[in-house]
């Protein structure tokens, strides 16, 4: 089943250039996609169209089958959980409150919502005392924990994430990618992550969209935009960063099982990589 579907979406803000440019696409349900690009690509103006917080100019997108015209867009918004760098957590409200906001405005009963609280302070690793606290007294790592729990909680099939870890640490970051990578394997949401970083997109993504200038340059499994990049520009901005971030996260295992395969052209592009980086 496809939960998110764009097709020939055009945006241009004010007189500038056209921002999405006749962009389509169609995500499955499950699927973990990152939407990978320089700054200014789009990547934003995409995410945010799905839940209706910018209006295309053209085409149509669909979320779950209904196109975003037909939804009202609080029952769309209720329905899909967003994440993004500045989290936004209500300062004067506790951890448990912050989560429980949606399923206390869906009406859910104070015992369902303290429960959830509970599960769902444990699925993102962090310890049942932290409810109890409000956000001034949690890190920032914890905090962006605290936001994709808050995304859950109404338990929604579609969750949309903005760079949600751009502003956390390097060592934070990188458990706050396990965690959701774990996440998505347990509870299989349709996941569309924005991010710049390319080893972040290849460790999360199971599948990379790769985005420039408003369109999409390629779209894939990891393994297909570092060795068989479609265009120019994915072989320049992926080639060979992104043969050394999946070397660097530990995925090139996976990689030398493809090579091993028996893919020669993969072989030669390997080792034409592994000599200019060694
Ligand atoms: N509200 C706005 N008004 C005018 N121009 C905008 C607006 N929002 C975004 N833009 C422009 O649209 C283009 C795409 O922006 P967008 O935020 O979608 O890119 P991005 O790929 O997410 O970039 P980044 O990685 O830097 O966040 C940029 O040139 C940006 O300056």
């Amino acid at each position: 089943m496809i939960d998110i579907e764009f097709k020939e979406v055009c945006k241009h803000y004010n007189k500038g250039h056209q921002v999405i440019n006749n962009l389509s696409l169609q995500i499955e349900q499950g699927e973990f996609v990152t939407l990978l690009g320089p700054s200014g690509c789009g990547k934003t103006t995409l995410l945010k169209m799905v839940n209706k917080l910018i209006k295309p100019d053209d085409g149509h997108i669909w979320v779950k089958g209904t196109s975003i015209h037909d939804w009202h867009t609080t029952a769309l918004r209720r329905g899909i959980g967003y994440v993004i760098q500045q989290i936004g957590l209500f300062p004067h409200m506790r951890i448990k409150d912050n989560i429980s906001y949606v399923p206390m405005i869906n009406n859910m009963t104070k015992s369902f919502r303290e429960k959830r609280a509970r599960e769902l302070v444990h699925l993102v690793g962090l310890e049942e005392d932290m409810l109890e606290r409000y956000p001034r007294e949690l890190s920032g790592g914890q905090k962006q924990r605290i936001g994709v729990a808050r995304a859950l909680a109404a338990d929604p099939d579609i969750i949309l994430m903005d760079e949600p870890f751009g502003a956390v640490d390097e060592i934070a970051r990188t458990k706050l990618q396990e965690q959701l990578k774990h996440i998505h394997q347990q509870l299989g949401k349709t996941i569309l992550f924005v991010t710049h970083d390319i080893s972040e997109a290849l460790k999360l993504g199971t599948r990379i969209v790769l985005m420039h200038k408003g369109q999409i340059e390629q779209s894939g499994i990891k393994e297909e935009l570092i060795f068989q990049p479609k265009t120019p520009f994915v072989k320049d901005f992926l080639g060979l960063k992104g043969f050394k971030a999946a070397l660097n996260e530990g995925i090139m295992e996976q990689i030398y099982g493809d090579i091993l395969t028996g893919d020669t052209s993969m072989q030669a592009f390997y080792d034409q990589i592994n000599t200019r980086i060694s």
